[in-house]
């Protein structure tokens, strides 16, 4: 589904990520850990060709993402969803407009009882209407969700979805992505939390990815 081939990635000249050969399988469960800073965040850019490796290839649904046209990306990224480390909202439209907004700039009809379903299933019923910056933390990261699915996409790539909120909302939040895993979605998860990943171990077959001195190394949950 995503594949790295020897693939690296750098900023202006200078390598952050390097030799990275592995596939992410339809349907597997991955997550993505590493100290602050090391490139966990731009791993997932590659995975959703918002970044073009800059040494080797990546390709996405079999596609050679290299110089690829602005329109195959866009036809690609409706098959990923991406839930953002910092999950923006647009403030004045109401929580519902937030999360149905894939579909309103892609031109696609919204269904208001998919859209309620949706809500619901993340635990915001109550919120429908609310604006973003009444919502918490936990509910901002459920929103995100929630927005990121709504196209009905293959694959989730979550950029620390935990990452400001306390313990029981991070297993709820976890709980949603292994129920989209067990839809047949292809999850990746960054994070920093060890915990949440041993948490994931009883319920998931999930794969650890950890990037150590500008490498991705692969093991199983077992940490
Ligand atoms: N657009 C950019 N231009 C230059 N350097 C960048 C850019 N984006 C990220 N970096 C640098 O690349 C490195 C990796 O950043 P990245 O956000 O991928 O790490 P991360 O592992 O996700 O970090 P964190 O866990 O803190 O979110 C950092 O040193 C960062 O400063």
């Amino acid at each position: 589904m995503i594949e790295f081939h020897d693939a690296g990635y750098g900023y202006g000249g200078r390598e952050l990520l390097t030799e990275m050969s592995l596939t992410l399988a339809p349907g597997s469960f991955h997550f993505l850990t590493g100290p602050s800073g090391t490139g966990k965040t731009t791993f997932l850019k590659l995975c959703y060709r918002e970044l073009q490796a800059t040494a080797g290839r990546v390709s996405i649904f079999d596609e050679d993402t290299r110089g690829m046209e602005r329109d195959d990306v866009a036809q690609l990224r409706r098959r990923i969803g991406v839930v953002h480390q910092d999950c923006q909202f647009l403030d004045h439209l109401s929580v519902a407009e937030n999360v149905a907004l894939p579909l309103t700039v892609s031109g696609q009809p919204r269904d208001d009882g998919d859209l309620s379903d949706l809500l619901s299933w993340v635990g915001l019923s109550e919120q429908i209407n609310a604006r973003p910056p009444e919502l918490s933390g936990g509910e901002r990261q459920r929103a995100a969700l929630a927005r990121a699915v709504i196209m009905s996409p293959d694959v989730i790539l979550a950029d620390e979805p935990t990452g400001n909120v306390d313990w029981e909302m991070s297993l709820r939040l976890l709980q949603l992505l292994i129920e989209l895993n067990r839809m047949g979605k292809t999850v990746v998860i960054a994070t920093h939390d060890l915990h949440l990943i041993r948490q994931a171990k009883s319920q998931v077959a999930a794969r650890v990815l950890r990037i150590s001195n500008r490498r991705i190394q692969q093991s199983g949950a077992d940490l």
